[in-house]
C-alpha cells in the first residue's frame, strides 16, 4: 500500500471545513462556539417556533416595479412561483387589522372621543371645543415629517401596508432550489455589492465589483460589519439552494413527492464554497455567515425583553400561549450565551461616526428596494423576508431605541415598564424567520461536513479493495475530472 495516502487524504474535499474554526473576526467569538449552541441547542427550538402560526403567514408586497431598471427577466421554472393565501385563511386576521387600528393614536382617540364624551353631564362641549382642524397642506407636511421621523430609525422599507400586499404562507413556500441564475442574478448581487457596500479606499479590482477578504483589513469596522452582513445572506441562501437541491422531476416509487426528489446536492455545495473553485473566498463566505448569525441573535437578546412582553395574537388561545412560552424559553438560551456580539463598538466618534451611521442606513434601505428587482418570486419572498428581518435586526441594535432597555444579552436585568409598541407584526414575523434560516444554513454546514468525511472514508475503503493499481477521480480539489493514479 502507498502509507501516503493516510497521511494526506487522496482529495482535499473537506477543504471548505478545514479552515472553518476559531476566530470568527470583528467579535470575540468563534465558529465551533456557535456550531455546537445552534445545532444543539438553537436549531431545534427555531425551527419548532417559526411553524407556529403567528410566524408561519407573512405579509409582503411582490408586485412592486423594480425601482432602478427595467425588471426584464422572469424566471421560468415553476419552481419560481409562489402560492398566496386569502386574508380569511390567515388565524386571528381580524385582530391583526385591528393592531393597525390600535397603532393609529388619532384614530384611536376620535373613537373614544365619540363613545365617552357625550354621555358625560358635566361637560359642555361648546366651551370645551377643541379645534382639530388641520389644513390639508398641513397635513401632507405632518405626513412627510412622519415619514422622516420613521425612516430615520427604519434600515428598510417596510411594505406590508401596500394595498398589493398578500399574505404567503411560508410553510407552503420553502426555501429551495428554483434555478434563478444567469444575468438577472448576478446584477442583483453584482448591485448589491457594488453599488451598496462600501468599497474598500484602495480598491485596486475596478472592474470586480466584489469585495475580496484580503481587503477587508482595508476597511473600518462599520463597513466590513456591512459587508460580512450581506455575504451571510448570500452564503445562506445559497446553502439553502444546495441543501435543497431539485435531484430529480420525475416520480421515482410510491413515496417520492409528486414534485420532484430534493435534497442535498454535494457537488453544487463544493463549486460554491471550495476554496479552489472559489479563488480561496469559500470559506471565509462561510464565515460570513456564522458572523451574520452573531449579528441577528445580539438583536434578539437586545430586544429579548420587549419581545417577550408581546401577545403573538391568533386568536387561538392556547396556540398564542404556547408561542409566548416558546419565545421565552427560546430568548432564556439565547441570553445564556456568553459571547455575543459587542455593537456598541460600532458608530462612536462624533459627527463623522452620525455621517457613517447615516450612510448605513441608507445603503441597507436601497438593498431593501434592490430585493423588488429579483426576477423570480420565491426568491424575492424569502429575499424581502431575510432582508427585512436584518433591516429589524439592525433597527434594534443602531437606532438606539432599544438601548435603554434591560439587556440580558449584556448582563442586564430586564426592565418590566409597559412598553410602547415599537414592531410591526411583520417585522418580528421576519426577524425570527430570518434567524430560523441562518440557524438552518449552519445545521446544514454539519450535513455537508458529514457527506464530505463519510466520501473520503469510503474512498479509502474502495483503494483498500481495489489492486494493484486505481484512478481516482479528484473532483473534489480541480473541480474537473482530473484522473490520478494510485499504485
Ligand atoms: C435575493 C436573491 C435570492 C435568491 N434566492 C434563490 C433561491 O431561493 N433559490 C435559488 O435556486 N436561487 C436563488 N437565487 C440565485 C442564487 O443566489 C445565485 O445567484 C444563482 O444560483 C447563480 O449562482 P452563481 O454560482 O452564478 O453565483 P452567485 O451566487 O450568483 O454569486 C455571484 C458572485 O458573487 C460572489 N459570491 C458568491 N457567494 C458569495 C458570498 N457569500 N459572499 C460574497 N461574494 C459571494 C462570487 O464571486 C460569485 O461569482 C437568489 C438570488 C438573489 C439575488
Amino acid at each position: 500500500y502507498d502509507t501516503e495516502l493516510f497521511e494526506s487524504p487522496p482529495c482535499d474535499s473537506n477543504a471548505c471545513f478545514e479552515t472553518l474554526h476559531g476566530a470568527l473576526g470583528d467579535c470575540s467569538c468563534n465558529v465551533d462556539t456557535i456550531d455546537y449552541f445552534n445545532n444543539v441547542k438553537i436549531f431545534p427550538r427555531i425551527q419548532s417556533l417559526v411553524s407556529k402560526d403567528y410566524f408561519r403567514f407573512y405579509k409582503v408586497n411582490l408586485k412592486k416595479e423594480c425601482p432602478f431598471w427595467a425588471d426584464d427577466s422572469r424566471c421560468a421554472m415553476k419552481y419560481c412561483h409562489i402560492k398566496t393565501c386569502s386574508k380569511e385563511s390567515v388565524p386571528g386576521f381580524d385582530g391583526y387589522e385591528e393592531e393597525y387600528l390600535e397603532e393609529s393614536p388619532a384614530l384611536k382617540y376620535s373613537l373614544d372621543a365619540t363613545t365617552h364624551c357625550d354621555q358625560d353631564s358635566d361637560h359642555d362641549p361648546d366651551l370645551g371645543y377643541l379645534n382639530m382642524t388641520i389644513s390639508a397642506a398641513s397635513q401632507f407636511e405632518i405626513a412627510k415629517w412622519k415619514a422622516y421621523d420613521d425612516s430615520l430609525e427604519n434600515f428598510c422599507q417596510c411594505d406590508d401596508k401596500d394595498a398589493d400586499a398578500e399574505f404567503v404562507d411560508l410553510s407552503l413556500n420553502p426555501e429551495r432550489y428554483t434555478g434563478y441564475k444567469g444575468p438577472s442574478a448576478h446584477r442583483i448581487w453584482r448591485s448589491i455589492y457594488q453599488e451598496n457596500c462600501f468599497r474598500p479606499k484602495t480598491n485596486p479590482y475596478q472592474s470586480f465589483p466584489y469585495v475580496l477578504s484580503s481587503d477587508l483589513s482595508n476597511m473600518c469596522l462599520e463597513e466590513r460589519v456591512f459587508y460580512r452582513a450581506i455575504s451571510g445572506l448570500h452564503t445562506s441562501i445559497n446553502i439553502h439552494l444546495c441543501s435543497k437541491y431539485l435531484l430529480s422531476e420525475k416520480k421515482i416509487g410510491f413515496a417520492a413527492p409528486p414534485e420532484g426528489e430534493w435534497g442535498p446536492n454535494l457537488d453544487e455545495f463544493q463549486r460554491r464554497f471550495d476554496p479552489s473553485q472559489t479563488h480561496g473566498e469559500g470559506p471565509n463566505w462561510l464565515k460570513n455567515l456564522y458572523f451574520l448569525y452573531l449579528l441577528e441573535m445580539r438583536a434578539l437578546a437586545k430586544a429579548g425583553p420587549y419581545l417577550e412582553r408581546e401577545d403573538y395574537f391568533t386568536d387561538s388561545p392556547i396556540e398564542d400561549e404556547e408561542t409566548r412560552n416558546a419565545i421565552k424559553n427560546m430568548l432564556g438560551v439565547i441570553y445564556s450565551f456568553p459571547d455575543h456580539f459587542n455593537e456598541s463598538l460600532m458608530f462612536n466618534g462624533g459627527t463623522q461616526a452620525a455621517t457613517l451611521k447615516f450612510e448605513f442606513r441608507e445603503h441597507f434601505l436601497n438593498i431593501s428596494r434592490i430585493m423588488d428587482c429579483v426576477g423570480c418570486d420565491k426568491c424575492k419572498l424569502w429575499g424581502k423576508l431575510q432582508t427585512q428581518g436584518l433591516g429589524t435586526a439592525l433597527k434594534i441594535l443602531f437606532s438606539g431605541r432599544w438601548d435603554s432597555e434591560g439587556d440580558p444579552g449584556q448582563g442586564k436585568l430586564p426592565l418590566r415598564h409597559k412598553s410602547q409598541k415599537r414592531l410591526q407584526r411583520t417585522e418580528i414575523v421576519a426577524l425570527f424567520n430570518a434567524f430560523a434560516r441562518l440557524s438552518n444554513s449552519i445545521r446544514e454546514l454539519e450535513n455537508f461536513r458529514s457527506m464530505l468525511s463519510g466520501n473520503m472514508e469510503q474512498e479509502k475503503k474502495n483503494i483498500f479493495a481495489a489492486s494493484p493499481s486505481i484512478e481516482i477521480t479528484e473532483k473534489c480539489a480541480s473541480g474537473g475530472a482530473k484522473p490520478r493514479i494510485w499504485s
